[in-house]
């Protein structure tokens, strides 16, 4: 499977040119590093980190927050995308243009470049915070990729196929390194390992993601 060849690479070589349905981009956001802070800082002041409940009735470990015209939630109905912010009642607030310049550099590398992403999920995790085995399957646009971007504490991430039960490859995700997947890869399963203690020079004991969706028509 030529998937599973690409994912055997990654792990050897540290691949960075894309090859299938899934690229990787060691270091990309270093360049933007300074300012996404900055702007982290402004979006989780106006609409803060906060652990959401699943379905199920469990307080999720990561903490979340999101900026863009829509923002992913979950609660005791389920999950899907939200004009408000539950917790303060108001719009998510704007992407910031830097979210939106390293998005559209990361998914024209990767053979997207209309892509315009309309949410933003920001995920925090602290050490021993995880991701368990999931799809992205609430927005309505599968044609468009997930660009998923890494900063502080580094993190395996896991990829599989359409399949619970497919075979995963691991992928280390290190600060300022942007993965995007899409096409036959857009649903697949992916999760990340419990964040190992440690300390970032930049970030301290925390690792945040971005993950760009297209959740809208
Ligand atoms: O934290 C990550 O790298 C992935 C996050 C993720 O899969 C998600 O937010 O749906
Ligand atoms: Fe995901």
């Amino acid at each position: 499977m030529k998937q599973a060849y690409l994912f055997e690479e990654l792990n050897e070589e540290r691949l960075s040119e894309p090859v299938t349905d899934f690229h990787y981009f060691s270091g990309l956001a270093f360049d933007f590093i300074d300012e996404l802070l900055l702007e982290i800082d402004r979006v989780t002041k106006e609409s803060p980190l906060r652990q959401m409940q699943t379905p199920g009735g469990y307080q999720m470990s990561v903490a979340m927050t999101n900026c863009g015209e829509v923002g992913w939630v979950s609660d005791k109905s389920g999950y899907r995308y939200s004009a408000l912010d539950p917790l303060t009642g108001l719009a998510w607030p704007q992407m910031p243009p830097v979210f939106r310049q390293l998005a559209s550099l990361a998914a024209t590398k990767a053979g997207y470049p209309l892509f315009s992403p309309d949410a933003c999920l920001i995920n925090q995790y602290l050490p021993g915070a995880k991701m368990s085995l999931h799809q992205d399957k609430d927005e309505n646009d599968f044609s468009a990729p997930i660009v998923s971007v890494s900063l502080g504490l580094s993190a395996v991430f896991k990829i599989g196929d359409m399949k619970r039960s497919d075979k995963l490859f691991s992928i280390p995700l290190h600060h300022g390194d942007v993965v995007v997947w899409g096409k036959s890869l857009r649903l697949a399963y992916h999760s990340i390992s419990p964040i190992k203690s440690d300390n970032h020079p930049l970030l301290g004991q925390q690792r945040i993601n971005l993950t760009f969706r297209k959740a809208s028509f």
